[in-house]
């Protein structure tokens, strides 16, 4: 479904490679955590998957079509496939729960009705379903400003939803909520991505999370793979690896 092949990037003002060399291949039902420490390239390879980020070298397929290959038009209908959650939500405070999830439909609408906001009764259906499944109906016509954290994260899933995804990609969702949140929100995006039979791929700091949650682990460090391995090999001395300068001594 995604594969990456000898992957590199290298930022403009930068002396050494965010990332070096990447081969991964993810099958639709994955759940991935990508563990590493801060500026070990989790983000960075996030945002090559969902073509936001050009790679220096090599090549990210979508269902076997190299994204480099893509017209912009093109790569933004596989942006759509990919549903993204950001760390900070990134939604319009001053615009209800409702309004929010909607635009999650932006990339599929004329500018022109974006700006109106014109949806049709289907639409705001589909809106209102994805909303009942992340537990916010009650919500629904609030503006996010008033709403928690873990409320807004839940907004965010269901805009994603709202786009009919067949992958979930997370830049760390979890980061800014209480370790309970938290793991409400793991347990809300596993439920998702069984229901929809999804590739979930998704950064994470929360070792324990990753372990309770993925099906896989992949461990960056300097930009390179350093762990590819179901969560119970994810042991001690992997962990010190992933995130120490040296081995854990015995
Ligand atoms: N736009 C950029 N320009 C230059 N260097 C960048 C840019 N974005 C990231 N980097 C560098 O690339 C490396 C990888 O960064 P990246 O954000 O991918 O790491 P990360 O693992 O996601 O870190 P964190 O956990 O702190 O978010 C770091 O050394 C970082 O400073």
């Amino acid at each position: 479904m995604l594969e990456i092949k000898d992957l590199s990037v290298q930022y403009e003002d930068s002396d050494f490679e965010a990332l070096s060399s990447i081969d991964l291949h993810f099958q639709k039902g994955e759940f991935v955590c990508i563990l590493g420490k801060s500026g070990a390239g989790k983000s960075t390879l996030i945002r090559c998957i969902n073509g936001l980020q050009d790679p220096t070298s090599g090549t990210v397929y979508w269902k076997d079509q190299p994204l480099s290959s893509l017209s912009e038009e093109d790569l933004r209908k596989i942006r759509r496939e990919m549903g993204m959650i950001f760390q900070h939500f990134n939604l319009i405070p001053r615009l209800t729960v409702l309004q929010n999830v909607l635009t999650g439909l932006f990339g599929y609408r004329s500018t022109y009705k974006n700006i109106i906001g014109l949806f049709n009764k289907e639409e705001i259906n589909h809106a209102k379903k994805v909303i009942a499944d992340v537990g916010l109906t009650d919500q629904m016509y609030r503006k996010v400003e008033k709403l928690s954290g873990g409320q807004k994260q839940r907004v965010g899933i269901a805009r994603a939803l709202l786009q009919h995804p067949k992958a979930f990609l997370g830049d760390e969702p979890v980061s800014s909520l209480d370790p309970g949140t938290a793991s409400h929100i793991f347990r809300l995006i596993q439920k998702m991505h069984n229901r929809h039979q999804l590739l979930t791929i998704i950064n994470v700091h929360d070792v324990n999370l990753a372990k309770r949650f993925a099906t896989r682990i992949i461990a960056l460090k300097n930009g390179k793979v350093i762990f590819d391995d179901h969560p119970d090999s994810f042991q001690d001395e992997e962990f010190h690896l992933t995130y120490y300068e040296t081995a854990k001594q015995p």
